[in-house]
């Protein structure tokens, strides 16, 4: 993603805002932290990172939406609403829907309709049920079918420019626990991708009864 696309859309669907500087952390963990480290609005609040000055702040605010939080730091959250951050939560997911959400989500991040969009998709935005093999889990999550929704709707704009999906850890959890995060995840990115799950076509015509209605 180059000059050309700086002027894009991005899509946080996560469990956390992944919104810490290093002074606001709790942690410390850097994986906490991707998205102030990409806001235009955050630029003053880091210092100068040694080895680091290739990083410029490049992504504005305006053009973020987050869809699935429940585990906020206390100044993420402070953060996210001084600075008017599009976010829909899992209380909005069931009130509204996942549809309903996704539609608010695109339409708050680009009013326009136009940007290219960057899909982030943390793993953990899914329940642990679906997805367990991930080292920050929060219950109460994402159904592995409506994470799939968001990403068929994304999928319908035409405008995927790029997808991350993250923290699937294979040393977390049994083999069965590990399976079912890495098919959560493939179903996920296929249907990025456009696969329609209800399609599938015969290998051969021999089966096919004749179509009545051409
Ligand atoms: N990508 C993630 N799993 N992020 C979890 C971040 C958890 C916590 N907010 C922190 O900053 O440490």
């Amino acid at each position: 993603m180059k000059a050309k696309t700086e002027d894009l859309a991005v899509l946080w669907v996560d469990a956390h805002a992944d919104l810490n500087t290093n002074r606001s952390s709790q942690s410390g963990n850097i994986h906490g932290m991707p998205l102030a480290v990409l806001a235009k609005e955050l630029d003053y609040y880091w210092p100068p990172l040694p080895g680091a000055d290739w990083l410029k702040c490049k992504l504005s605010l305006r053009n973020l939406a987050y869809i699935g939080l429940r585990s906020l730091d206390p100044y993420e959250h402070v953060i996210m609403h001084n600075l008017g951050i599009a976010h829909f939560d899992m209380f909005d997911i069931q009130r509204y829907g996942i549809d309903a959400v996704v539609s608010a989500a695109l339409d708050k991040m680009d009013p326009d309709h136009n940007k290219p969009i960057h899909v982030s998709f943390d793993i953990d935005s899914l329940d642990p049920l679906e997805a367990p093999s991930t080292g920050t889990p929060v219950r109460g999550g994402l159904l592995l079918r409506e994470g799939i929704h968001i990403m068929t709707a994304i999928y319908k704009t035409g405008r995927l420019g790029a997808l991350d999906l993250v923290e699937v850890n294979p040393k977390i959890g049994n083999q069965s626990d590990v399976d079912r995060t890495v098919t959560a995840a493939m179903h996920i990115i296929l249907a990025a991708f456009g696969q329609n799950r209800r399609l599938v076509k015969p290998e051969s015509n021999d089966l096919i009864p004749p179509n009545n209605n051409k």
